[in-house]
């Protein structure tokens, strides 16, 4: 039977670049993972065997190395945007770069560290502890015209413990759900959001890190905000309030598990657990609900992916 070579791309995944900037004796990490797929006229190297065509993976491996101590890691955007440029534009095989990384953050040990408080935040210049919040993420697309740029995070972990209710669904023979009027809402989140800025016709970069944290600061403030009849309708509030407020930004995708917390039955040994007085919850850590939206600017299109994976 004839077979044809369909859709594909290559490069090397997962490189983990640590940058240090040292400024005097006070330094600044930057930890991120940067993963390449290329793509363009590789058809000879699936179909014939000639590498003619073909960057080698260690190659691309290596490129992101040298940029982190060439151009530093400003934000993980503008890295992104030198390594698909450069791939693009200095291979003529190679007609379309994507990079997807993701960044670990970290923070000083600082004097109000229950566990350092030996030491003032002042003097703090080399010492650092991960940060356990959300995973940075960005994805850069270029195909030697224009850029697709895609900034977000994953796992951040939010909880409301009330003004959340969830009633007046479908139910049929199979529904158990009590109806509920004051439940905890919790999810881990994870979202992609979609910059305007293209490269076009536009040279000037966005001040990526500040974008981030806007974005960041918008959705948090519509999760305290809503006073939520269900998930979905709070994603809708989350995106809409960044769409509203960041002109920069067009489309904003969310996946959003639901973390179920289960007022526990303690009847057995006649104690009342209701909301109200504070109540014991039970965490189930599976199967939990998987809500998803993505919230466009009118007249926008979709382009992030349904099924964007983070890496
Ligand atoms: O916010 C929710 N949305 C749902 O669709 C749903 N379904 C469910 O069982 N609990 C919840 N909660």
């Amino acid at each position: 039977m004839p077979t044809i070579l369909g859709q594909n791309q290559y490069g090397k995944a997962e490189n983990r670049v640590v940058k240090i900037t040292r400024d005097g004796d006070t330094h600044h990490i930057k930890d991120v993972n940067v993963s390449v797929a290329l793509s363009g006229d590789l058809d000879d190297v699936h179909l014939t065997g000639s590498n003619a065509n073909c960057l080698p993976t260690d190659t691309t491996k290596n490129t992101c190395f040298a940029f982190a101590k060439e151009y530093g890691i400003e934000s993980i955007e503008q890295y992104g945007i030198h390594l698909a440029k450069h791939f693009v534009d200095s291979q003529p095989s190679i007609h379309k770069a994507r990079i997807r990384l993701e960044e670990y953050s970290w923070e000083r040990i600082a004097g109000s560290d229950a566990n350092a408080n030996f030491i003032g935040a002042d003097e703090v210049k080399h010492s650092f502890v991960r940060k356990g919040q959300e995973i940075r993420l960005a994805q850069v697309t270029y195909d030697g015209e224009k850029f697709e740029i895609l900034s977000g995070f994953k796992d951040l972990t939010v909880m409301n413990t009330t003004n959340s209710e969830f009633w007046g669904y479908i139910k049929d023979k199979y529904t158990t759900l009590k109806e509920d009027y004051d439940r905890i809402l919790a999810t881990s989140l994870s979202t992609w959001w979609r910059h305007t800025w293209t490269g076009e016709d536009d040279e000037r970069n966005p001040n990526w890190e500040r974008s981030y944290a806007q974005v960041k600061k918008n959705i948090l403030h519509a999760f305290v905000e809503t006073y939520s009849l269900s998930l979905q309708q709070t994603l809708f509030q989350m995106g809409s309030r960044v769409i509203n407020n960041r002109g920069e930004v067009d489309e904003i995708r969310f996946s959003a598990p639901n973390k179920h917390h289960f007022r526990q039955d303690l009847s057995f040994c006649d104690l009342d657990n209701e909301a109200k007085d504070g109540a014991v919850y039970y965490a189930a850590d599976r199967p939990y609900g998987l809500i998803e939206a993505t919230i466009l600017r009118d007249g926008a299109d979709q382009r992030i992916p349904i099924d964007m994976t983070n890496l």
